[in-house]
């Protein structure tokens, strides 16, 4: 058999659901050569003990384990996040709460920032904030309820040189912050948000990711609700502020409904959607962005 990373990475290529991406990832990963490397040297050899390797996560990838558990790390905007079974690997969809964090913070006048990441899980939305607008940040508070996503989250914070501007924080959703003195000009959230009752969930997620990161009580608007009812305890309201939450597809509705009758005219919102169309994003903020 030739072991040469082209004929590697076309068989690799042949499983569904790999991009190709993925598949370079898996020769970088095994190899330990950069993923550029990879890409320019298709024609050098492969050992056989690193294509036995290859082929040992094609067959754990069958089995419907996702790669990044496999890999031990996402890359989400472009930055290597560390993830493991205790946290949900970050998603695509996830990434575009930061494109509107980052809007806010290139128009806002204020230089030194105050952030929450609530339930931060790998940390990947916290850190990411950081990485980029490190000029503009002056602390960012990552928060989980689970002790063992937070020391996933210790240990990407501490491999992105982040630990005198992010600092983490364990409580029972908003239990400890409420009591905190310090209010924050940016919330974001991506909260467990799966109605107990949803039966359409992907087989690989159920079977490998985190029951405490996917189920909410409420028909999955639990944690939304709390941050909506307490956002004079929580957000810098005298400043500028953004809260911006991932939701499900299907809960724009119920939402709506609540902030209506919640904070009505009070402050702004308004719902996004993502690259697929589906409503994803609730935006609140108090003005104009
Ligand atoms: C959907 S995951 C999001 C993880 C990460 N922010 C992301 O976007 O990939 C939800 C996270 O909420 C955490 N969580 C669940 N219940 C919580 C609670 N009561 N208080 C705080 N965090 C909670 C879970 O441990 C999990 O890490």
């Amino acid at each position: 058999m030739k072991n040469k990373i082209i004929d590697v990475l076309n068989k690799l290529l042949q499983n569904e659901k790999l991009g190709r991406s993925d598949a370079i990832e898996i020769i970088s990963y095994v190899t330990k050569i950069e993923y550029n490397e990879v890409i320019i040297n298709q024609n050098n050899f492969l050992s056989k003990k690193v294509v036995k390797h290859i082929f040992k996560i094609l067959k754990s990838l069958a089995k419907g384990k996702p790669l990044a558990y496999i890999l031990g790390y996402k890359i989400f905007r472009g930055h290597k996040i560390i993830v493991n079974k205790n946290t949900l690997i970050p998603r695509m969809e996830t990434e575009q709460i930061l494109d509107y964090v980052n809007d806010f913070i290139k128009t806002n006048n204020k230089n030194k920032l105050n952030a929450l990441d609530l339930c931060t899980g790998s940390g990947c939305l916290g850190i990411s904030m950081f990485l980029e607008n490190k000029q503009s940040i002056n602390k960012i508070v990552i928060s989980d309820i689970s002790k063992k996503a937070l020391k996933v989250a210790k240990q990407n914070v501490e491999m992105h040189d982040a630990t005198s501007n992010i600092e983490l924080f364990q409580s029972d959703f908003l239990t400890n912050i409420l009591n905190d003195k310090n209010k924050f000009n940016i919330l974001v959230c991506n909260p467990p948000y799966i109605d107990k009752n949803d039966l359409n969930i992907d087989d690989s997620t159920l079977k490998y990711e985190p029951k405490l990161a996917l189920f909410a009580e409420d028909n999955g608007l639990f944690y939304y609700k709390e941050v909506i009812k307490n956002i004079n305890r929580i957000m810098a309201i005298k400043e500028q502020f953004i809260i911006v939450f991932e939701i499900g597809w299907k809960q724009k509705d119920g939402l709506e409904t609540y902030l209506n009758n919640e904070i009505g005219l009070k402050y702004k919102w308004k719902f996004t959607k993502d690259y697929f169309n589906n409503w994803r994003n609730l935006i609140i903020f108090n003005k104009e962005i």
